[in-house]
């Protein structure tokens, strides 16, 4: 089968976690261990988050005085593709894995006129005390939000319309190479005047450009790995339950925070309602079983006629190619100075 997966920011830096590299890595070799037994059996397209990372970067640079300009966030997410493909691709071989696993810095177009721009839901870096938080968003000009206990920096999430280097994975993907690509969601760019491109200042969403890769190149499965066993229902509240099998219009009826299972189940919904197929959110350590559907929650198409549409080919193309389901669900609405 050809999978498409989704590798959670989380799997790789854990909340309140240094940001080391040596650590790091030691998450990128057990995420690599986990997945394993799938790139053995499957032919795997790996899109990873890179929140923490570029948020992370994102500091630095801001506060390198040898530095004129900070690097923008385009460069940036260039960057962590290039550290976390890399620790992927090698940690990838290292499990043992023989299928050549190949890393593209990969972008990701994104539209001028997306309302994302104004509306920052992408939390990236680290968690902050609210006070420092409110401190650091005066002094840098950031837009920071609540993510549970802690207070982040958000940033400009908008949809991805096209992978540029979609023709490039569908010829690795022909020949059964491991391709590591989107990670970050990709690098955003937008269409300019004589085909040319340009960097956007935003944070594409890995889940929902895996789910664009997963539709375009046909795949059999959307598999999305994080830090939490299952989609729960009433999640937070003493009614939690989790949901081992849900249809794609049920889930649609339900909110989740924009900033985390959000997009995930955004992720799952569009790729089911376009490709008639299954999709599943679950935990990285049970990866094996989330795709076998004995773990995680399986994403079915809704019964009744429905009429999955051919392989490869999504419901609708460009923009909006699906509901944000999400939207406006977000935890504390984000602040700017
Ligand atoms: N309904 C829900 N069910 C399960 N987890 C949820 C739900 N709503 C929010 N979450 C949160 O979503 C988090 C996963 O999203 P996120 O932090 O963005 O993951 P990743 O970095 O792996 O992509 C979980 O750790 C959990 O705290
Ligand atoms: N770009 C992105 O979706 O990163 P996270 O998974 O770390 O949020």
């Amino acid at each position: 089968m050809l999978l498409v997966v989704a590798l959670g920011g989380n799997a790789l830096l854990e909340r309140g976690e240094r940001p080391d590299a040596g650590v790091q890595r030691r998450h990128v070799r057990a995420a690599a261990r986990a997945l394993a037994p799938l790139a053995a059996e499957h032919t795997l397209v790996l899109c990873h988050g890179n929140g923490p990372q570029i948020g992370l970067l994102a500091v630095e640079s801001e506060n390198d005085p040898a530095l004129a300009h900070p690097f923008p966030l385009d460069t940036l997410g260039a960057q962590t593709q290039g550290m976390i493909g890399y620790w992927l691709a090698q940690e990838l071989g290292n499990a043992g894995i023989a299928r050549p696993a190949v890393t593209i810095v990969t972008r990701t177009e994104v539209g001028a006129d997306d309302p994302a721009f104004r509306s920052p839901t992408k939390f990236v870096g680290r968690g902050y005390q609210e006070l420092e938080a409110r401190r650091l968003a005066r002094e840098h000009g950031w837009a920071v939000a609540r993510d549970g206990l802690a207070w982040r920096r958000v940033v400009a999430s908008p949809e991805p319309r096209r992978v540029l280097e979609l023709p490039t994975i569908r010829q690795l993907v022909a020949g059964g190479t491991t391709v590591i690509c989107g990670g970050g969601g990709g690098v955003p760019v937008l269409a300019r005047d004589g085909g040319r491109f340009e960097g956007a200042q935003a944070v594409v969403d890995k889940d929902l450009t895996a789910a664009l890769l997963a539709i375009e190149l046909g795949a059999d499965r959307l598999v999305v790995l994080t830090d939490v066993d299952a989609v729960r229902r009433d999640f937070g509240t003493p009614q939690e339950r989790p949901l081992s099998t849900v249809d794609a219009d049920e889930l649609r009826a339900m909110r989740f925070p924009a900033g985390s299972m959000g997009p995930k189940v955004d992720a799952c919904v569009r790729f089911v309602t376009a490709t008639g197929r299954p999709a599943a959110i679950g935990a990285l350590r049970d990866a094996p079983a989330v795709l076998a559907a004995r773990a995680g929650t399986t994403v079915t198409a809704p019964p009744g006629p429905g009429t999955p549409r051919a392989p490869g080919v999504p419901a609708t193309r460009g923009p909006g190619y699906g509901p944000r389901i999400s939207q406006g669900a977000m935890e504390g609405s984000a602040e700017r100075p």
